[in-house]
């Protein structure tokens, strides 16, 4: 797991005052784009959890697609888009929240899960952490309560000017 901590730290660009001043950016980008990287994340990942202790994954727009996308190919369940509002053309839950630098708002459609389904959860990076659903986002409906929460990689001293620049990650 450290090995795979370090891996993906060595892949991150640290981008200062993006996109607003204060603002230190993990840009992930590079780390996509390194095949072998890439796959050995997104095994480390499903090792982590365990290919059988989850039903489907959720990925939160927009770089949490990637990270679901691969996921779900890799272990052959199906992928939740959890998407910025006003994109989904259906009935959904929605949830507002404050980001690092910003304001958000997700939502998933109503029937995106049954009951009982077990939900990975995965986004890129975490810097508040306000957004991860659930408990942080109340999803209410069908499947409430039963997704279990996870973030991939929680980014510390992502805020620059504060604390240490020198980011540690660390899978939850
Ligand atoms: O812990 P937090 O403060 O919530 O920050 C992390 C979130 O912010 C980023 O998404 P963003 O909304 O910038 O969207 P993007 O993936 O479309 O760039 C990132 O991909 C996480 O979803
Ligand atoms: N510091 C940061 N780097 C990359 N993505 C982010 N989303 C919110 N804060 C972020």
């Amino acid at each position: 797991m450290a090995d795979l901590a370090e891996l993906v730290a060595s892949r991150i660009v640290d981008v200062p005052d993006f996109p607003k001043a204060g603002i230190l950016f993990k840009d992930l980008t590079p780390l996509f784009a390194d095949g072998p990287a890439f796959r050995q994340v997104i095994d480390g990942i499903v090792e982590h959890h365990g290919a059988d202790s989850f039903d489907v994954v959720a990925g939160i727009e927009a770089r949490g697609f990637v990270i679901a996308a691969a996921i779900a190919y890799a272990t052959g369940i199906g992928v939740v888009p959890v998407r910025k509002a006003g994109k989904l053309p259906r009935e959904t839950y929605a949830a507002s929240y404050a980001l690092e630098y910003g304001e958000a708002a997700l939502e998933l459609h109503r029937d995106a899960f049954t009951p009982g389904q077990r939900v990975l959860v995965v986004d890129d990076v975490l810097a508040t952490g306000v957004p991860r659903p659930p408990p942080s986002i109340s999803w209410s409906g069908p499947g409430e309560g039963s997704p279990g929460s996870r973030c991939c990689w929680s980014c510390r001293s992502c805020r620059g000017g504060r604390g240490s620049r020198r980011a540690t990650y660390t899978r939850c």
